[in-house]
């Protein structure tokens, strides 16, 4: 899979600075804006909104979602080459949501960098996070040439659906985060992720089912496979956070364990609140609800997780749903060595190490 991922990633980036060009002039002005006016001050948008996000795109990213979204192109008989301007769709709308994610959960880093709002102030991060939501989208009017009005309106209310529910998602996890005492259950964390981190991964499999013109099942099957796959995807997030954290003992300052510093209730602070001695839940909880922790504090959260056994049972939910997800591939409408690649990105969802 990495080698797919490698493949693919300077392709993906070029299709991206096609639609996103990194250089604002009058014309992308015009594309994008409408006739340019007195306000449009090429400089200053290039200022306040492209140079910001380039400095996100430019900075990586495993773009697995604009790689996964070719192959079911692929899958769907099309020349993915052919269609990369909605493959990427996705793709900026994930990274406009981690500019405002990080603002939201006060995150220091991002990508090897500061994140977007200490570089460049919130008010232009989040506008910068938010144009990403509605940039890509031109590209559905902008070449709507190439699809007719049928298939542009089941898009549109695909992309209002999914980005919704996205919201609807962040907005559990923002919830949970403030009111500290509410216990969350495993299945309700599940829906968090299929809603939060899912819909992304739904956009990715639904843009191609609707634009190769699968049936109506074809397309539920596979947004029921981006979205297992995305769940397992965040519960892998989780984890990497503790592991990074292990791994950084000692010099691990503010950057790991943020998920424990803010106080997340992840699949693995569920579990350790049900498993965990009635004296450790009431230390973890005391640590997780804190204001701050200092380093020591995130390990002795660690070593609770592990001694409930709970970063091995997130891995083993996570193993369970990325087969579940594999499951659900409609392997008789895609060609086999395409199917198998979309299997193998179900693997990748678990074993990444970043
Ligand atoms: C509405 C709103 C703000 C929603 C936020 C949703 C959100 C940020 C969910 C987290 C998803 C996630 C695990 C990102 C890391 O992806 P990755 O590891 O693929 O990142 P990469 O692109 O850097 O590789």
């Amino acid at each position: 899979m990495r080698d797919v991922l490698a493949d693919w990633q300077p392709v993906i980036d070029d299709a991206i600075a096609e639609v996103l060009p990194r250089e604002i002039d009058e014309q992308y002005l015009a594309d994008f804006f409408g006739a340019p006016t007195y306000a449009y001050d090429p400089d200053a948008i290039q200022q306040a909104l492209s140079d910001p996000i380039w400095e996100l795109l430019d900075r990586g990213g495993k773009r697995w979602r604009a790689v996964l979204a070719a192959q079911l192109f692929e899958g769907f008989g099309a020349d993915p080459t052919d269609y990369l301007q909605y493959a990427i769709i996705p793709e900026i709308l994930h990274n406009g949501t981690i500019i405002v994610d990080d603002v939201e959960d006060g995150a220091s880093k991002r990508r090897g960098g500061p994140a977007l709002h200490l570089e460049y102030g919130t008010d232009i991060a989040l506008n910068a996070g938010n144009a990403m939501y509605f940039l890509p989208l031109k590209i559905i009017t902008r070449n709507g040439g190439d699809l007719d009005a049928e298939t542009r309106l089941e898009i549109y209310e695909m992309l209002m659906y999914e980005l919704n529910r996205t919201h609807l998602g962040q907005g559990m996890d923002i919830w949970w985060h403030n009111e500290k005492e509410i216990q969350a259950t495993e299945a309700e964390y599940c829906e968090m992720g299929a809603c939060k981190t899912g819909c992304i991964g739904r956009i990715v499999a639904r843009l191609p089912a609707i634009i190769t013109g699968q049936t109506n099942e074809v397309e539920q099957r596979v947004a029921e496979y981006a979205e297992q796959m995305s769940i397992a995807f965040q519960i892998g997030d989780d984890i990497l956070d503790i592991e990074h954290t292990l791994d950084q003992a000692g010099e691990f300052g503010k950057e790991f364990g943020n998920d424990i510093r803010e106080g997340k209730k992840t699949l693995m602070a569920i579990h350790a609140a049900e498993h965990a001695s009635a004296s450790d839940t009431a230390r973890l909880e005391e640590i997780l609800w804190a204001d701050t922790n200092t380093d020591e504090e995130i390990m002795e959260a660690i070593e609770i997780y592990q001694s409930a056994g709970s970063i091995d049972y997130a891995r083993e939910r996570a193993e369970a749903m990325a087969r579940q997800a594999r499951e659900r591939l409609p392997d008789e409408q895609l060609d086999p060595a395409i199917a198998e690649r979309l299997a193998a990105f179900t693997r990748f969802v678990i074993e990444r190490d970043k």
